[in-house]
């Protein structure tokens, strides 16, 4: 069993000018392995914000609070040290990585993660598993990451990296944006077996309740100005497709 404990994230984005501007007003959220968790807000609230910072991207500057995986201070790691540690995120905007196929990115990722590389038949067999799966052409794997991907592919092929590098706790940001009916099924049933096998947490950014009907969420936070406003269950993901955040409007951070 793993937990992620945010307490009182607050966050700032580093300007050109070096100045910062406050995003994040003090964020509390713990999710645990086997959870699904839902953060939806308005455009701007800083929900990627709160994804990036999590994943330790040097535009964001952490002014308060702690992140902690099982008891470890997330915010004292290096990148590669968070992912290591079992924390995953699915961009909104994956990057393309020219001149690294998918299969050597994923087998590279894979030792780092483990320690020890991954024994080449059994890896093989899970990768083509994986990519049957999330219904992607073999010739997948010999192509360069992210390159010339649809905007569809490269969110199937993040959900393959979920579903290979099995993290501890995960953060999708927006992972259904951009699919169509049938990708988002797909996408999502990714999605639901990492969910089933109780051993990953899931973050899961969201705009739209409807990739929230294929993957009902234990709990949904409202996110707006920096922070949770309030928290339900599925039922609140339903209200907010109802009447929007306009009841939320005037929080400021
Ligand atoms: N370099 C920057 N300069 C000024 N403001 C910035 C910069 N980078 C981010 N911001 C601001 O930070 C705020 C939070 O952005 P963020 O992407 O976290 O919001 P979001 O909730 O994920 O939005 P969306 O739903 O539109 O994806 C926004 O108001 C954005 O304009």
């Amino acid at each position: 069993m793993s937990t992620l404990e945010i307490r009182d994230l607050q966050v700032s984005v580093k300007l050109p000018e070096g100045e910062l501007k406050p995003i994040l007003a003090g964020v509390d959220l713990t999710v645990k392995s086997g959870e699904t968790h839902a953060i939806m807000g308005p455009n701007g609230s800083g929900k990627s914000t709160l994804a990036y910072s999590i994943a330790g991207h040097p535009k964001y500057e952490i002014t308060g609070g702690t992140v902690h995986l099982d008891g470890e201070n997330v915010l004292d790691m290096t990148v590669d040290e968070r992912a290591r540690a079992g924390l995953f995120l699915a961009m909104q905007y994956p990057v393309e990585v020219p001149g690294v196929s998918v299969a050597n990115f994923l087998r590279t990722a894979k030792t780092a993660i483990d320690g020890e590389a991954p024994k080449l038949r059994t890896w093989a067999g899970e990768l083509r598993g994986a990519m049957e799966k999330l219904q992607m052409d073999p010739s997948f794997a010999q192509r360069n990451v992210n390159e010339g991907f649809s905007g569809g592919e490269k969110k199937r092929h993040e959900i393959m990296q979920l579903e290979l590098l099995k993290p501890k706790m995960a953060i999708l940001d927006e992972t259904d944006s951009g699919l169509d009916i049938d990708a988002l099924r797909i996408v999502s049933e990714g999605v639901n077996r990492v969910r089933e096998t109780g051993d990953t947490g899931l973050l899961l950014i969201t705009h739209y309740t409807r990739i929230l009907r294929y993957i009902k969420p234990d709990f949904v936070h409202v996110f707006v100005a920096g922070k949770i406003v309030q928290e339900g269950g599925p039922e609140l993901a339903e209200q907010l497709e109802a009447e929007g955040y306009e009841r939320y409007v005037g929080t400021r951070v």
